[in-house]
């Protein structure tokens, strides 16, 4: 799998916000606004967990996707950059890090 796939899906979003195409769902999505890609969102989250809970993994993996992609929409008709969450997880998984090391250490003396 190419490892941009989220970095690709997310600038297809963005041009899609700035060349509307006829046919797209993006470019839908973009035209209803803020209170429509919110609902989306939230639609996507709860089938996320009730997938989840029938435990079929291959539904939930379709769901999560969906989820992920209705962010990305977010994302972009909120001008948040994908590198925004992309550099805040990357942070956090330095702190987590640091801080396993800490316990690790601690634990051992
Ligand atoms: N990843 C996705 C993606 N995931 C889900 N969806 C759409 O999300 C919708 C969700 O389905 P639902 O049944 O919940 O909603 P619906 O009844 O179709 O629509 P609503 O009236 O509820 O909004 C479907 O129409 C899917 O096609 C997506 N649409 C687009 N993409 C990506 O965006 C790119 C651009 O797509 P267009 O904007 O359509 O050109 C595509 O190449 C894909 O990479």
């Amino acid at each position: 799998m190419n490892d941009t796939v989220l970095q690709d899906l997310y600038r297809v979003v963005l041009d899609r916000k700035t060349n509307p195409q006829e046919g797209s769902y993006t470019c839908y999505l973009f035209e209803k606004g803020t209170d429509k890609i919110l609902k989306k969102v939230g639609e996507e989250c709860a089938e996320t967990i009730i997938a989840a809970k029938n435990g079929e993994q291959g539904d939930t993996v379709g769901e999560i996707s969906d989820l992920i992609y209705h962010l990305m929409v977010l994302m972009a008709h909120q001008n948040i950059p994908l590198d925004a969450v992309l550099g805040e997880l990357e942070q956090r998984s330095h702190k987590i890090g640091n801080l396993k090391t800490f316990h690790q250490v601690d634990h051992n003396t």
